[in-house]
């Protein structure tokens, strides 16, 4: 089966495709760059250079290539960047997108599975959140996803489109080949990681006045490995819909320090700051929904993701260079 996955250069889209190469399917990556690292595709990959908003390029991939389903993990995925530039959100995750959708019409491509995020929830009252919470995103890039789940189902109602939209919490870990370098790196465990190795000073902690247990943020953190393991299911069993994935386990950002500090064995110095604009106080998965529908549940505990992230940044402290 040939896979086309865009942003396969990226951080959770390169472990994709390294998983997909080994299983045996035929992989082709579709991505601008602009974040990723071409050294963190696969070799047995084939790579094309190019943006979701160059249409003809787009479709003369999907016309030479003949995808027979499609991952698409390209997006711009900041909380805090969507709050200073949303027309980057807009543009790049829901315009452009327009492109990828029409793609799949003309060339009869009926599945495709989405990276949606948990950030199209916002603040909830109810904890573990399940996919009948109300969606109020806090930020634009949680809106921007909100929206390309909407064109989604239009497209599924219209032409037959079969959508898989995984709502992935937050994903941290690492294989031994590939890890998470994002250029400008802004998410908390490899910055504290950067920390651990000497490469930054301290790390600050945004906010400590969060109605929560320490009074700092709480994130469900998923490790890469086992959100990929979903998206492998997806393209062997056919079933449609939204689907959380997360741990069910909430970690504040003081907890994710002393795990840390455990972990690497290292001091970590840390600051409180004010709190980061646009971010929500909790958010915890229920993912019983992909459990019942399609058997997954996840591997990894937040130790052996701390842990696996710990031995690639080590071994790669300028990640991919
Ligand atoms: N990292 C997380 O915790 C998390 C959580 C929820 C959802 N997601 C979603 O998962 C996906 C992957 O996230 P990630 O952390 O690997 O991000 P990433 O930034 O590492 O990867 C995104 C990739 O898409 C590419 N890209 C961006 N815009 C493009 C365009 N217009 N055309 C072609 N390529 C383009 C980038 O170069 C990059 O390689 C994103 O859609 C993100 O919104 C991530
Ligand atoms: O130096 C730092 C970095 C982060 N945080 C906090 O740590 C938590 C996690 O932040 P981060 O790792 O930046 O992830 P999120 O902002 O939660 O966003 C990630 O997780 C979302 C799902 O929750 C995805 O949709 C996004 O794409 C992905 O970037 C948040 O409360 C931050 O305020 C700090 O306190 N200090």
């Amino acid at each position: 089966m040939k896979i086309l996955v865009t942003g396969g250069a990226g951080y959770i889209g390169s472990i994709c495709v390294e998983i997909l190469i080994n299983k045996g399917y035929q992989v082709v990556v579709f991505d601008n760059l602009s974040e990723g690292h071409i050294l963190a595709v696969d070799p047995k990959a084939l790579f094309v250079k190019g943006d979701i908003a160059d249409r003809d390029l787009l479709f003369s991939v999907f016309a030479a290539e003949k995808p027979q389903a499609v991952i698409h993990f390209a997006a711009k995925a900041l909380v805090s960047e969507s709050m200073k530039f949303p027309s980057l959100y807009f543009q790049n995750n829901v315009a452009y997108g327009i492109n990828l959708l029409d793609a799949l019409v003309k060339f009869g491509v009926k599945r495709i599975v989405f990276s949606s995020t948990c950030s199209v929830y916002g603040s909830v009252n109810r904890i573990p959140i399940d996919e009948n919470v109300s969606v109020r995103p806090e930020n634009p890039y949680g809106e921007s996803k909100l929206l390309f789940e909407k064109m989604l189902e239009w497209y599924r109602k219209i032409h037959g489109i079969r959508p898989v939209i995984f709502r992935y919490f937050n994903a941290a870990g690492a294989t031994g080949s590939h890890g998470e370098h994002h250029r400008m790196e802004t998410h908390l465990i490899p910055r504290i990681l950067q920390v651990a190795l000497g490469l930054e000073p301290k790390i600050e902690i945004y906010g400590h006045d969060y109605p929560t247990d320490d009074g700092t943020a709480v994130r469900d953190y998923i490790h890469v490995v086992d959100l990929v393991e979903a998206h492998i299911k997806a393209l062997e069993i056919p079933f449609e819909g939204v689907y959380n994935l997360g741990n069910a386990k909430g970690y504040s950002v003081l907890q994710i320090i002393e795990l840390s500090r455990n972990i690497t064995s290292r001091p970590i110095p840390a600051v409180f700051t004010s709190r980061r604009a646009g971010d929500p106080p909790i958010l915890v998965a229920d993912f019983s929904k992909a459990f019942k529908t399609f058997g997954w549940k996840p591997k990894n505990d937040m130790s052996s993701i701390i842990h696996s992230a710990w031995l690639w940044h080590k071994s790669h402290p300028q990640g991919y260079g």
